[in-house]
């Protein structure tokens, strides 16, 4: 598989942030981005995002050599972190995916839980990696909220139903680790899926390895340029927009001789809320694809089922 993936590559440069946003007649430039992170997901259900300074490389590095330190512990500190939450615990040696170690960290946005993390892996502390944790989670939030207000107002969607997304999502921060493969026939990283959230952004480190599915059913490789963050559509704000928006199947394989780090901010709807295509976006033309759902009990159906068409075989109204 070399295939490069062509995927939309969107700037986010602050001057066209700054103009459109909340104002009361959202200028040209702002309206032309949202029509573009809309297409991007429509036809990708991913993009690049590039130039986006709220989020600035230097935290992004600091975060990977914070992440890096995590790792380097040792195996008896990690396993201390467990959680009866699926994708919580320290996850590593997992004999399906060997190369992959991850945490899951819920609302890192909150500081206390920030701390509670850090102070469990490090009992002395580590306050610097503590804040980069706190403060990286909270700006890609934001960016992940922007970036649904975005989807939102280029469907000309009611704002109070944005409003209500966000009242209703919570956060979810995974670091993951891919060690380098011994052999060529072990080289998956993770496993092929959609993500269950709504939106996801990454961010990784120099060594590719991400690759989505085609339109055609090809995997292809996503070549994240540095300074690039990736955002995919997941299942439940592709129920939400009626299919609409494609929540892209993607995995990682792991190639050459440096060690992967990632990170990923995963935007979820809070327990109890209900997942429901918005009005609009269901009439003669786009019949409704999937009854509503609460989303915890997609995501338990998903855990304990892991089919590939979760979604369609759990909501699909065909
Ligand atoms: O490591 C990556 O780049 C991808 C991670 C991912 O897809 C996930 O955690 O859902
Ligand atoms: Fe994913």
């Amino acid at each position: 598989m070399d295939r490069t993936a062509t995927i939309p590559v969107i700037e986010f440069s602050g001057e066209d942030i700054k103009n459109g946003r909340s104002s009361s007649s959202p200028d040209q430039r702002w309206k032309a981005l949202c029509s573009k992170v809309r297409e991007a997901c429509e036809s990708h259900g991913c993009f690049l995002l590039m130039r986006y300074d709220k989020i600035p490389t230097s935290l992004c590095e600091d975060m990977l050599v914070g992440i890096k330190s995590l790792f380097d512990l040792p195996e008896e500190t990690k396993t201390k972190y467990q959680n009866p939450k699926p994708y919580r615990s320290y996850q590593g040696k997992c004999p399906v995916v060997p190369l992959h170690e991850s945490f899951g960290i819920d609302d890192a946005t909150r500081l206390e839980a920030a701390r509670d993390f850090t102070h469990l892996m490090w009992p002395q502390g580590n306050p610097a990696f503590c804040e980069i944790l706190n403060m990286m989670s909270s700006k890609m939030l934001e960016l992940s909220f922007m970036i649904l207000e975005m989807i939102f107002e280029s469907f000309d969607i009611e704002e109070k139903k944005y409003e209500a997304l966000v009242r209703d999502s919570v956060s979810f921060l995974r670091v993951m680790k891919y060690k380098v493969p011994t052999s060529e026939d072990q080289n998956l990283g993770l496993v092929a899926h959609t993500d269950k959230n709504a939106i996801t952004i990454l961010c990784q480190n120099e060594v590719q390895g991400l690759e989505i599915v085609t339109k055609e059913g090809h995997w292809e490789q996503v070549v994240v340029p540095k300074d690039a963050l990736v955002v995919i559509v997941g299942d439940a704000l592709k129920a939400w927009s009626n299919g609409r928006l494609v929540a892209v199947k993607h995995r990682v394989v792991m190639k050459g001789e440096k060690e992967r780090y990632s990170f990923g901010l995963f935007t979820v709807p809070k327990e109890g809320a209900m997942i429901e295509a918005a009005r609009e976006l269901v009439d003669n033309e786009h019949p409704l694809l999937y009854r509503p759902f609460k989303f915890a009990d997609y995501f338990s159906y998903f855990v304990s089922n892991l089919s590939d068409d979760a979604l369609e075989i759990y909501a699909g109204q065909a």
